[in-house]
């Protein structure tokens, strides 16, 4: 572990106890725990510090040497061109982040051919998309290094920004299987109940995904020791970026809202690193890649929303939003029954 990935994960604040907050939730003008999940996200939010809500969101993107073995049922030249479709403004991440005023950020950490310059850009590509992991770790230690130091310097620059939550997307053809591959090696679980079919697989192509997926395990198995070498070996430079990215933020005080498969997968490694970044995380939504279920569930963390969706991008998280907006503004604005006059339950 590096020096500063290390100060990092030493910097990352515990939250306040929650039993305060809890009490005060319980004052207000609704019969008790009536609020429900919302009441849930409201004392984590107040556990957290966060008071008030500046929201943004950062896509990661690149491109992953695994695509070569026909994972996906796009090609990878998709990545690049949705990278220009989202600084053009028009991918579903835009119009959700337009729509729930959250400025979307994007990191170029390694798409393969490159990209011009641009304001929403951070073009910093660490290589030309990651290795193929069936043949070798998708990342060489430095390369490890430097994705997960550039997410960092991203949470570095959303906290200098003044950002305090922060959906986590991405963008990289065939990086369901990276992640399906981090979820077997972080879980324990067998390929089959964790790989789904990404953007669109038949059953013949799930089947070659499935198989694929058995022999990059089996070549990488015996090096599978550590959070840092799964990550290495299994991910990919955005899915790092991420991870530096999610440790980042929480040491910056940002809460994360992560997204899909692929984004939950970043924050199982970040979790796997250093599990105090949990308190700062909150699920957005459940997508329909089966192995989210089961990540989430490894995680202990409850999605907000479910709505079969299965793009990635961000969408889920900022999606979510909205939900836990309300819940602040629940949880601050409410009368309690001695304010409003309201009589309290009846002890039965
Ligand atoms: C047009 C298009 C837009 C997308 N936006 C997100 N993804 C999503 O699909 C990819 C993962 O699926 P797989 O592993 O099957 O390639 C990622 O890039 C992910 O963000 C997209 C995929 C496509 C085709
Ligand atoms: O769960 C996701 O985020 C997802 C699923 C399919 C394809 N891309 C992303």
């Amino acid at each position: 572990m590096t020096p500063d990935l290390q100060d990092t994960i030493a910097n990352i604040p515990a939250p306040a106890p929650e039993a305060l907050f809890r009490a005060h939730l319980d004052t207000l003008t609704k019969p008790l725990g009536a609020l429900g999940r919302l009441e849930d996200l409201a004392a984590q939010l107040q556990t957290l510090g966060l008071t008030d809500l500046r929201k943004a969101a950062w896509v990661f993107a690149a491109d992953h040497g695994i695509a070569a073995e026909g994972v996906s049922a796009y090609p990878a030249e998709v990545t690049r061109q949705m990278v220009l479709n989202f600084l053009s403004g028009g991918a579903a991440i835009n119009v959700l982040s337009r729509l729930h005023n959250a400025p979307v950020h994007i990191v170029n950490a390694g798409v393969a051919t490159a990209l011009d310059s641009a304001p929403t850009l951070r073009n910093t590509p660490i290589r030309p998309g990651s290795r193929n992991m069936l043949h070798e770790p998708a990342l060489s230690e430095a390369e490890l290094n430097e994705a997960l130091a550039l997410g960092i310097e991203c949470a570095a620059e959303a906290s200098a920004k003044g950002f305090n939550l922060i959906a986590v997307g991405e963008m990289g053809i065939a990086n369901t299987t990276a992640a399906s591959a981090l979820t077997a090696a972080l879980t324990g679980r067998a390929l089959y109940p964790v790989t789904g079919r990404g953007t669109g697989l038949d059953d013949a192509a799930h089947a070659h995904k499935i198989a694929v997926l058995e022999a990059v395990l089996a070549h990488h198995e015996p090096h599978l020791t550590t959070p840092e070498e799964i990550l290495r070996r299994l991910g990919g430079l955005e899915v790092a970026a991420m991870t530096g990215f999610i440790l980042g933020c929480a040491s910056h005080r940002i809460a994360l809202i992560i997204d899909g498969f692929i984004s939950t997968a970043a924050a199982a490694c970040a979790v796997a690193l250093a599990p105090q970044v949990h308190s700062w995380l909150f699920a957005g939504h459940q997508s329909q890649e089966p192995g989210h279920r089961i990540l989430l569930a490894h995680l202990n963390l409850t999605p907000i929303l479910t709505l079969d969706m299965r793009l990635g991008e961000g969408t889920g998280a900022v999606l979510a939003m909205p939900i836990l907006e309300s819940a602040l503004a629940l949880y601050t604005q409410m009368a309690t029954f001695t304010s409003a006059g309201v009589s309290a339950a009846t002890a039965l």
